[in-house]
């Protein structure tokens, strides 16, 4: 069905301290792709390039299959931005408005805001139309901009820590929105996000970018089912490495105070071959962890 989302080769500066470097990145149609890294690792650089908020150096950003960015034609831009809701980490609209407000100067900039829909939002959140924006908790204000994001039906939606600094109850209430939403197979989300037992409950896939560069693209099914931690007592390792089983560079390991934890790729293999040592089923924080920080061996 396509991409909604697909970059490649992006690269930005900011000054000599930190760059993006050779992004490649994709949200396919009917996919949640969720975005890690660790703080100041480029998330946020990366959607507002995605987004023609920042400039690019080189590199391309299609949206919908179409090139889009800073330098897109005004028109084409304008109608891509028409497809898109957007939810960044804190609310952006003027504490002085109440709700209500903040939705009509909304309505402004999208032909498709549909006024039905964002008070259906307001009522499903429990967001008082005429409440400040001041007035709300963090967590409402998250709701608020996903009542704005949604209210013109957009194709695709982009979050970016959307769900940072909420209680478990209403981090669950937005993912359960978010599985609403993608009932449609035409529709994709990019989501940017530290908690990533958000990510296990929702993403399809996941990238994670450290230092302006990917580290890792793939399916999560392939992290939390596929993956898995060796604990290894050291006469384990040895025993492994050993064994001939993994190539050089294919074992990603950290050491701690009681051994060594081994990232291998099949843990039903490694279980096979080495039945005596225990492998736990790998979560995101775990694969990001031996990934980031570990040895390659
Ligand atoms: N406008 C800017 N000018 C200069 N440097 C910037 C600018 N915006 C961001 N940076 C730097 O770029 C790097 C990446 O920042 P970015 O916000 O993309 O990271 P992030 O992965 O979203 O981090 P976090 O998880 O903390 O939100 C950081 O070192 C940040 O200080």
């Amino acid at each position: 069905m396509g991409d909604l989302i697909c970059i490649s080769g992006v690269t930005k500066h900011y000054g000599d301290d930190f760059a993006l470097r050779d992004v490649n990145l994709s949200v396919p149609r009917g996919c949640v792709t969720g975005f890690v890294g660790a703080n100041g690792a480029g998330k946020t650089t990366t959607i507002k390039a995605i987004l023609g908020l920042v400039s690019i150096e080189s590199g391309s950003i299609e949206l919908f299959g179409e090139p889009f960015g800073m330098n897109a034609d005004g028109e084409r831009s304008r109608r891509a931005k028409e497809r898109i809701g957007v939810v960044f980490d804190t609310c952006p609209y003027v504490g002085e408005l109440s709700v209500k407000m903040a939705g009509r100067i909304m309505a402004a900039s999208y032909s498709s805001w549909d006024a039905g829909r964002f008070a259906d939002y307001l009522r499903r959140f429990s967001l008082d139309p005429k409440k400040k924006v001041k007035d709300l908790s963090r967590g409402m204000g998250m709701k608020l901009q996903l009542a704005c994001a949604l209210a013109h039906d957009p194709e695709l939606l982009i979050l970016d820590e959307a769900t940072a600094g909420l209680d478990p109850l209403a981090r669950d209430e937005i993912l359960d929105m978010l599985r609403d939403y993608m009932k449609d197979e035409r529709r994709g989300i990019l989501m940017s996000s530290h908690i990533t037992t958000d990510l296990e409950k929702i993403a399809d896939t996941v990238a994670c970018i450290d230092n302006g560069r990917i580290v890792f693209d793939m399916e999560k099914d392939l992290i939390t089912d596929m993956a898995g931690i060796g604990r290894c007592r050291a006469a384990d390792y040895e025993r492994v490495l050993a064994s001939g089983r993994y190539a050089p560079g294919e074992l990603r390991v950290m050491r701690n105070a009681y051994g060594v934890d081994l990232l291998v790729a099949d843990r039903f293999a490694f279980a096979q071959q080495f039945p005596e040592i225990a492998c736990d089923k790998a979560s995101i924080e775990d694969y990001m962890q031996l990934v980031l920080k570990g040895d390659i061996r």
